[in-house]
């Protein structure tokens, strides 16, 4: 049988949850320590594991047919490989910052200055648009550390907490964009993996909407039932079930992670009482 070929990331940051989405999806991997390659043995799905930044270049030459790569890659040097999913994880930015003492107006700043960073095509792009131009250093690795060693003016890196750019007295300036990871597709994939990529998304977007949501349980006043159904924004209509005690039910239903606060507390002030919150594993519409 054909197997569909993903690449994920051999070793840092993306790699840990690109197993574990796979893993969430009903796909076990054999994987001995230090191996490149390895198959699924419960699904038509083949690992390579590669370097982040290389994927694009394996994506465009149809070596692997799918991926699971930070979006901030594929802007820098995969523009025309689609994206299938966005996977809500590895959240970031890239970002352009200068040294804190610096008193930073607005992107014509940049003029002439020089910028160290290992995104070049984006930080060009972004400044061609605003009419700018700098003098690009592209470097690899610890890019941060550029100004403080007189390399550069300025850089332009990933941010996410922020605290490698504090560490080295920088300041975010300018926003280029927001990435996380994303499930990209080659151009040269085949119809046969096409139809495996599907079956894979369905799983994948049952599991995403499930690490969205939380199952609750509450008890209501019958006579209170109208008002608190009304602050559920459920999947089609909460599940009302009688208790054993007269005058009260049971209402089942499931709310957005994000919302969950906000709504609990509106719950109690409505009068639910016993409210539990169950993680959901997977959710199929
Ligand atoms: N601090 C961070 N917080 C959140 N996501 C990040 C952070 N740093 C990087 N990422 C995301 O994870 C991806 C992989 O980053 P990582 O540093 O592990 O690898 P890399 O050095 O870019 O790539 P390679 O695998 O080619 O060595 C990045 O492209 C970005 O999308
Ligand atoms: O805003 P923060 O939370 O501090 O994260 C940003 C840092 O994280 C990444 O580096 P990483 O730790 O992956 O090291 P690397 O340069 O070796 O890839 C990125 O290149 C930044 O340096
Ligand atoms: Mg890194």
């Amino acid at each position: 049988m054909k197997k569909i070929k993903i690449a994920i990331q051999k070793s840092g940051r993306l790699n840990e949850d690109s197993l574990q989405i796979l893993k969430d999806c009903g796909i076990s991997i054999d994987n001995g320590k230090d191996q490149l390659k390895a198959s699924s043995r419960n699904f038509p799905l083949e690992v390579f594991y590669l370097r982040n930044g290389d994927i694009p270049q394996y994506l465009r030459d149809g070596v692997v047919d799918i991926a699971i790569i930070g979006e901030n890659v594929l802007i820098e040097k995969g523009q025309d490989i689609t994206v299938a999913e966005k996977l809500g994880f590895s959240k970031c930015k890239v970002s352009l910052a200068v040294p804190k003492s610096v008193k930073y107006q607005s992107v014509k700043d940049f003029e002439g200055k020089r910028i160290a960073t290992s995104y070049p095509n984006t930080v060009e792009s972004y400044l061609k648009e605003k009419g700018v131009k700098a003098d690009l250093h592209i470097i690899s690795g610890s890019v941060e550390i550029a100004p403080n060693i007189g390399l550069a003016d300025a850089i332009c890196d990933i941010v996410s907490s922020g605290s490698t750019l504090f560490k080295n007295n920088l300041k975010e300036v300018e926003i280029m964009l927001h990435s996380e990871a994303v499930l990209a597709v080659s151009p040269e994939i085949s119809e046969e993996n096409t139809l495996l990529l599907e079956k894979l998304r369905f799983r994948i977007q049952s599991v995403l909407r499930a690490r969205q949501s939380k199952y609750v349980l509450l008890n209501a006043p019958n006579e209170k039932l109208q008002e608190i159904i009304a602050l559920l924004p459920g999947m089609r209509s909460p599940t009302v079930l009688p208790l054993a005690e007269e005058g009260w039910s049971s209402v089942h239903t499931v709310i957005n992670k994000d919302k969950f606060w906000e709504v609990i507390q509106e719950l109690k002030e409505a009068g639910a009482e016993g409210i539990l919150v169950c993680p959901i594993e997977k959710m199929v519409l």
